[in-house]
C-alpha cells in the first residue's frame, strides 16, 4: 500500500471517530496528516463538506503553502494554513481542528487572559507531563477572520511536536507526532474543558444552596 493510501486510511479512521463524538457540527472542523517532510506534503480535509459523511473526495494532498498537489475536484480546507504552520514549525505528523460547545465556552471564559491553565489533573499526563505538580497551559488566540493572520497568531505557540491552541469562540487545533498522539491530545483537552465547565457549574450550584 502506498504511503498516501495508508495515511488516507488513518485520517479516515480519525474522522469517523470524531464524527461519532459529534465534533463536526455545521460542517465545522478540519483534519490533516503529514505524508512527507521534504518537501512538505500533507492530506487535508476538503472544504465545506459535512465531515460526518464518507465520500470518495474527503481528503486532498497539499504542499507547504496549502496548494493542492495534482488534479482534484475539491478545495482544501479554508484553514489549511494553520496546518501548514504546524508542519512547518514542528515534527508533528497529524493536526486536528474541531469546534465543540465546551472548547468555545472555555475560550470565551478565559479569552481575556489569553490562556487556560490546568493543574492537578491526571489527564495532564496525556501531554507528556508526568510530574506531580505539572501544569498544562493552552493558549487562546483571537478568531481573526483573515486566515493568514489567524495562522500567524497560532505560529508562536507551535513550540513542540505536540500541543494545542484554542481559537476564541471558534474551536481548537491540536497536534501530535502521529495520528494516535494528536487524537490523544485533542481528547485530553476536551476532557479538561468538560471537567472545568462541570466544576464551575457545581461550584455555582453549591454557592446558591449554601446561601439559602
Ligand atoms: C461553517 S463551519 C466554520 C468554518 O469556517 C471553519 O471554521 C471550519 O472549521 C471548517 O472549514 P473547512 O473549510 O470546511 O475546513
Ligand atoms: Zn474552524
Amino acid at each position: 500500500m502506498s504511503i498516501v493510501v495508508t495515511r488516507i486510511h488513518e485520517l479516515a479512521d480519525i474522522k469517523e471517530e470524531l464524527a461519532a463524538r459529534d465534533w463536526f457540527m455545521g460542517t465545522s472542523g478540519n483534519l490533516a496528516i503529514k505524508v512527507q517532510g521534504e518537501p512538505l506534503q500533507f492530506l487535508v480535509t476538503a472544504s465545506g463538506k459535512d465531515k460526518r459523511k464518507k465520500t470518495n473526495e474527503d481528503f486532498l494532498l497539499v504542499d507547504q503553502d496549502g496548494n493542492s498537489v495534482g488534479e482534484t475536484n475539491v478545495k482544501p480546507s479554508a484553514e489549511t494554513l494553520l496546518h501548514c504552520e504546524i508542519y512547518g514549525r514542528s515534527n508533528a505528523g497529524c493536526s486536528l481542528h474541531v469546534h465543540t460547545v465546551a472548547n468555545n465556552v472555555i475560550s470565551e471564559i478565559y479569552g481575556d487572559e489569553g490562556k487556560v491553565v490546568f493543574k492537578g489533573q491526571e489527564l495532564i499526563k496525556a501531554f507528556g507531563r508526568w510530574e506531580e505538580d505539572a501544569e498544562w497551559e493552552i493558549p487562546i488566540i483571537p478568531n481573526h477572520a483573515d486566515i493568514p493572520k489567524l495562522a500567524a497568531a497560532l505560529a508562536p505557540f507551535v513550540e513542540e511536536d505536540k500541543g494545542a491552541v484554542l481559537i476564541r469562540n471558534h474551536g481548537i487545533t491540536a497536534w501530535g507526532k502521529n495520528a494516535f498522539e494528536a487524537k490523544k491530545v485533542l481528547e485530553a483537552c476536551e476532557f479538561l474543558f468538560q471537567y472545568e465547565l462541570a466544576l464551575l457549574q457545581a461550584k455555582a450550584n453549591l454557592q446558591v444552596i449554601r446561601q439559602k
